[in-house]
């Protein structure tokens, strides 16, 4: 069988691993340690926000009605104090936030009042509501305020505060066990012996995996060894949601990790139409309770791991914490500014991309090689390059946004 023919597809990978995933029970955090992690649950408003009607500027408040006269000062309202009924012909003087005084309607902001001997002079035409911020205009108590699947941004934790909410209920954050396999690779701080190489993938990998929203709970290190191989998976596998390794997963002889996983727990699937990254290994390892973990092999390259990352470990914890938007990457049309010709593969060339009024241009680094990191550094986005095909420099290219993310 050709190389090419036994290669199976990215689609086809993604289904295998995500076939069956289960999503992760929750667990309840105050919310200042809740960030970027996943609501299992719409949360509804119990409040009004704002709470009150206030002054969206520092002015004054008066009626509508009363527009074009001289008012007298009969109260002063700062943010945070509460309004007396606003006495009749006359208006309030207000600050931004303040609460507005029964009976005033609208509020001229400061510059456009004139403060003379007999009161404020009021322009002509004041619209009713002006510059007034009405309580419940943000959100109404008792409607959506947040959706079940979402990560918890910034502005999303502002929400929640903004009900004087304490603590939300999340998904646990999938446990992930990181295993770098291969003789040559030495962790920075030891001392460089001929042959050897630092391990780029460990910090790598745990940054991208928290960043997706999971907790890298196991890390070790794998001998290039068939029964220690083993040894290492299976206790990784205990009580980790998914377990990974780098490494190991191509042809030759000293590559242990897939004849242990088939031996331990089930290989899915193997050799993918993808560059990088084609050795790719999914499968499952028996856990603790009697199930499974997802097992996924990471090739050693630097570059195919990173790329695999974004495509596999990605929406694998999208789906362990059932948020769809881990699911996909967002996709993007750029003009390219390379040329490239594929082969039986889909590359996935690694661009910067630059934002301009004629559009985006995407620029690839000009050595796409799997071990070349720094084609990975400052990367923008993936720009996808179907098998058998190329690609000329003006050319529009789908891109996969990893910045977006
Ligand atoms: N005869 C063949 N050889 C190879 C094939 C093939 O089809 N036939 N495929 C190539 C492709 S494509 C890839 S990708 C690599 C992947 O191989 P492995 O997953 O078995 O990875 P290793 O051999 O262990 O390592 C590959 C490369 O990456 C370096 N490495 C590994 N781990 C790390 C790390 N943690 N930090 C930094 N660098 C790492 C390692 O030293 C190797 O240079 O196989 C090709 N070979
Ligand atoms: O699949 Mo490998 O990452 O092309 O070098």
């Amino acid at each position: 069988m050709s190389e090419a023919a036994s290669l199976q597809s990215v689609e086809a990978g993604l289904e295998a691993l995500l076939e069956g995933v289960p999503v992760l029970p929750t667990e309840t955090l105050p919310c200042e340690r809740a960030a970027r992690r996943v609501l299992p649950a719409d949360v509804t408003a119990r409040l009004d926000v704002p709470p009150f009607d206030n002054s969206a500027m520092d002015g004054y408040a008066l009626r509508h009605t009363d527009a074009g006269r001289v008012l007298p000062v009969s109260q002063r309202i700062t943010a945070g104090a509460s309004a007396e009924p606003l006495a009749p012909g006359s208006c309030a003087r207000i600050f931004t936030g303040g609460a507005m005084p029964r009976g005033a309607d609208c509020v001229v902001r400061q510059e456009n009042a004139e403060v003379t001997a007999d009161g404020i002079r009021v322009p002509d035409d004041i619209p009713v509501h002006d510059n007034v911020r009405h309580r419940g205009s943000d959100v109404r108590s008792g409607t959506p305020l947040l959706s079940a699947g979402m990560r918890l941004d910034a502005a999303a934790l502002g929400h929640l505060a903004g009900q004087g909410i304490t603590e939300v209920e999340v998904r646990r954050r999938p446990r992930v066990a990181l295993l770098s396999t291969g003789d040559e690779i030495v962790e920075p701080g030891q001392p460089l012996k001929a042959g050897q190489i630092y391990n780029s993938n460990r910090p790598m990998l745990i940054e991208l995996l928290e960043t997706f929203g999971a907790e890298v709970t196991h890390l070790a290190t794998v001998p290039d060894e068939a029964e220690g191989t083993r040894k290492v998976l299976s206790e990784a596998a205990r009580d980790a949601d998914v377990v990974i390794t780098t490494g190991g997963v191509s042809v030759g002889e000293e590559d242990h990790v897939k004849a242990a996983l088939e031996s331990l727990g089930r290989l899915d699937l193997w050799k993918l139409a993808m560059r990088p990254g084609k050795p790719l290994a999914l499968g499952r390892l028996p856990d603790d309770n009697g199930g499974e973990t997802r097992f996924v092999g990471l090739p050693g390259n630097p570059v195919s791991s990173f790329v695999a990352a974004w495509l596999f470990l990605r929406p694998l914890i999208g789906a362990l914490l059932d948020c769809p938007e881990l699911g996909q990457l967002p996709r993007l049309t750029a003009r390219a500014d390379f040329t490239a010709r594929t082969g039986p593969r889909r590359h996935y060339m690694r661009v910067t991309l630059a934002f301009s009024a004629e559009g985006i241009v995407a620029q690839a680094f000009p050595d796409q090689n799997s071990g070349v990191l720094s084609s990975c550094v400052g990367a923008d986005a993936l720009a996808i390059i179907e098998p058998d095909s190329s690609i000329s420099a003006g050319d529009s290219v789908d891109c996969l946004w990893l910045r977006g993310a």
